[in-house]
């Protein structure tokens, strides 16, 4: 447990030299403008419109941006907060209390660690902690979580509950919008649902370090919860732009996944998360993932003469396998999956 950040870097004076990005990927000034262009969907106004807006203005975001905020989700507001607490009650509790969740095996359903799932190999330390499980079918993992608080299962599974719904919800409209059929997004490729907190704490040198470097998300589609303390950046058209934090609000960001399935028609969009030298920031990421079996393909009604696919079927677990060894998590993670025109 000594490697957690929360064990010593409140302690440290200066930034050691293992987390010092390299020149092309450190973030050097760290204040850049807020993205205000970013969509935001107040999902509860866009359905009193009629469904058929709703899918349009959920379909314009994915293809345009691939992330975007929603408001009125229908998650309940008072869990939302209830969730930033107790999670920040996890990460603030004596190591004795966080002892039985901590593990350094990547394969644990459970678990708190620092940094990447591969410490040891990793050329450069992430400034983060995270706590990461399971959360679907909830009653297959929830004698993993954390027992301490005393509240947190009942409160995680709550939110687990609502945000799963979310996500239901959201994946319709898009599943309507690109046209798919009923129920494209079934248990094959919405199967693996994990809940990942990650925890910040305040960094001697932001300009030098990072919580996350540039990435995509591996997955099929991220509903992210940030805590009042900013900290969320968006690559764009060569640029790196902030998300502001609205209270309640959930950043929903499209992984590689929905690209693929897509066939490029909706993006991935590249993000990190910047460190800040004054406070803790928090952040709840529900992760919606297909099954390590399932097959990956551009979806086959998307699919004619004038518009081939960009991407060979695969298997989750490949990709996924591919995305850990080679670490490039930006946009580089699907080139070995293109389709390369002869
Ligand atoms: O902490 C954040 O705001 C970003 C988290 C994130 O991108 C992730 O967990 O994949
Ligand atoms: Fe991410």
């Amino acid at each position: 447990m000594e490697k957690l950040l929360s064990s010593w870097s409140s302690a440290a004076v200066s930034l050691p030299e293992n987390y010092v990005f390299p020149v092309h990927s450190r973030p050097g000034d760290t204040t850049v403008p807020f993205c205000k262009t970013l969509p935001m969907i107040d999902l509860k106004a866009a359905l009193a419109y009629g469904r058929h807006n709703a899918i349009q203005q959920v379909l314009e975001a994915c293809q345009d941006f691939g992330i975007f905020q929603v408001i009125n989700h229908g998650v309940n507001d008072d869990l939302v907060i209830d969730t930033m607490k107790v999670v920040k009650e996890f990460f603030d509790m004596p190591n004795e209390d966080k002892v039985d969740v901590y593990s350094e095996d990547p394969n644990n359903k459970c678990r708190l660690y620092t940094s990447t799932y591969d410490y040891e190999n990793e050329k450069t330390h992430l400034w983060r902690d995270n706590l990461r499980h399971h959360c679907y079918p909830i009653h297959d993992f929830i004698h993993l979580w954390p027992k301490k608080p005393t509240r947190y299962r009942d409160v995680v599974m709550k939110y687990s509950l609502q945000v799963a719904d979310l996500s239901s919800r959201i994946l319709e409209l898009i599943c309507d919008g690109l046209g798919l059929g009923p129920m494209y997004f079934g248990e094959g490729l919405t199967g693996v649902q994990l809940f990942s907190a990650n925890h910040y704490p305040p960094c001697p040198s932001p300009d030098l370090a990072l919580g996350l470097p540039k990435h995509c998300d591996a997955n099929l589609i991220t509903f992210l919860q940030q805590d009042d303390i900013y900290g969320l950046q968006l690559y764009r058209n060569g640029e790196w732009l902030g998300i502001e934090p609205i209270p309640n609000a959930f950043v929903v960001i499209l992984g590689h996944q929905s690209q693929v399935i897509s066939n490029g028609k909706l993006t991935s969009p590249e993000h990190r998360a910047i460190t800040n030298s004054t406070y803790h920031r928090t952040s709840i990421v529900y992760s919606i993932n297909p099954k390590p079996d399932t097959l990956i393909e551009p979806a086959k009604v998307l699919i004619n003469d004038s518009n081939p696919p960009l991407y060979r079927a695969y298997q989750f677990k490949e990709f996924f396998k591919s995305y850990e060894e080679k670490k490039d998590y930006d946009k580089g993670a699907l080139e070995d999956f293109k389709i390369k025109a002869s």
